[in-house]
């Protein structure tokens, strides 16, 4: 990790909404998976993004294909799902809502379905271990893979919302932002929408993607992933920011993905000011913590320093970030308490 946060982010509880399972896989798991597959001849500076460096949009897709050479069996979903949950626990985050794409692997017989069962097996077996951390999972279409997969993997998504206790409770759209357009792929958000899925969709992460967020916002989404390119001064509109604030659809913000991925040039420029200076509900996020070395102590940390918010603000943004949860009331309220009662000791 780039460097560890001060105490009070690390004490202070935390959500985490916009986690990307493959790209949340520590530096320690990451090296344990390399040296298990030593004939693919990897080494870790190839799946990270270290301190002071960036790559291109498109040379930090080129990482997850190189992740997802090393988790391509159930038993590597099982031990890397389990091992990311923990290590959320270990950085104070109480509830997790973790999302990966559903992906088959002929060469070692994994199924999508197998997929998803070994996510939430992996998240059962965290529970009875105690594991102190509520995880919800949500099904993510990658945009590559056009409208087939995308209907497929709703009705997947459908079936486990159904049948699971509750863990998976919604639908993520990700992939490179660059490849596809969000019209092709309506039909299966609308379904899954309709369906009961809570949708979190990544919108307006590159600047051409104006008329793609205009359509995808219709539906309404429930949460937005990044929406960097939303706001007029960055070639958005007003027309899109109005949207956003009448829907009080909530934003995923992830600044060190942003800068590390150059989408923002720096911490300073990063649109989460905009937002957060409108009272928009803005809820901090690492994105990718493995690739972008990076953990979520970290990220509050970052927004603090960068824009001088007092621990009451941080306070206040941790807090918020329940009610842009897909948790269940039931849950909310039990966040809500335990924040009530830590409080006290964490801010003094
Ligand atoms: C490249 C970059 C700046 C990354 C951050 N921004 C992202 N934007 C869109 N999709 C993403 C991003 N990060 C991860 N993903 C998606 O998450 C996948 C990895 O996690 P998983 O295999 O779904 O478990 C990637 O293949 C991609 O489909
Ligand atoms: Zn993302």
């Amino acid at each position: 990790m780039d460097t560890p946060a001060e105490p009070f982010y690390r004490q202070l509880p935390k959500v985490e909404l916009h986690a990307h399972l493959n790209g949340s896989v520590s530096e320690a798991t990451m090296e344990y998976l390399i040296a298990r597959k030593p004939h693919l001849n990897i080494q870790h500076s190839m799946t990270a993004i270290r301190k002071g460096q960036r790559r291109t949009l498109d040379e930090c897709f080129q990482v997850f294909k190189v992740i997802h050479q090393l988790i391509d069996t159930e038993e590597d979903l099982l031990l890397v799902t389990k091992a990311v949950i923990e290590e959320f626990a270990a950085d104070g985050v109480r509830y997790l809502e973790l999302r990966s794409t559903p992906r088959e692997e002929t060469r070692t017989g994994l199924t999508k379905r197998k997929y998803v069962e070994t996510v939430i097996e992996a998240i059962r077996q965290c529970k009875e271990e105690g594991v102190d951390i509520e995880v919800r999972f949500l099904v993510a279409v990658d945009r590559r893979n056009g409208p087939e997969v995308a209907a497929e993997t709703v009705k997947l998504a459908e079936d486990f919302m159904t049948s699971n206790d509750g863990v998976v409770v919604g639908l993520d759209l990700s992939g490179d932002p660059t490849v596809g357009h969000g019209k092709d792929l309506l039909p299966a958000l609308q379904k899954a929408k309709n369906c009961g899925l809570k949708l979190a969709l990544h919108l307006s992460e590159v600047p051409s993607q104006k008329e793609e967020t205009e359509l995808l916002l219709t539906i309404p989404p429930d949460r937005i992933g990044h929406g960097t390119f939303l706001h007029p001064e960055v070639g958005g509109s007003k027309c899109l920011v109005d949207k956003v604030r009448e829907r009080n659809i909530p934003l995923e913000l992830c600044l060190t993905s942003n800068v590390k991925g150059q989408t923002v040039e720096s911490y300073d420029k990063h649109h989460f000011l905009y937002w957060y200076q409108l009272g928009h509900p803005c809820v901090l996020c690492t994105d990718d913590k493995g690739v972008f070395s990076t953990d979520l102590s970290q990220e509050y940390q970052l927004a603090a320093s960068t824009f001088g918010l007092s621990q009451e603000a941080i306070w206040e943004l941790s807090q918020q970030a329940i009610s842009c949860s897909f948790a269940p009331d039931g849950l909310k309220k039990q966040l809500y308490e335990r924040w009530a009662l830590l409080r006290p000791q964490v801010l003094c």
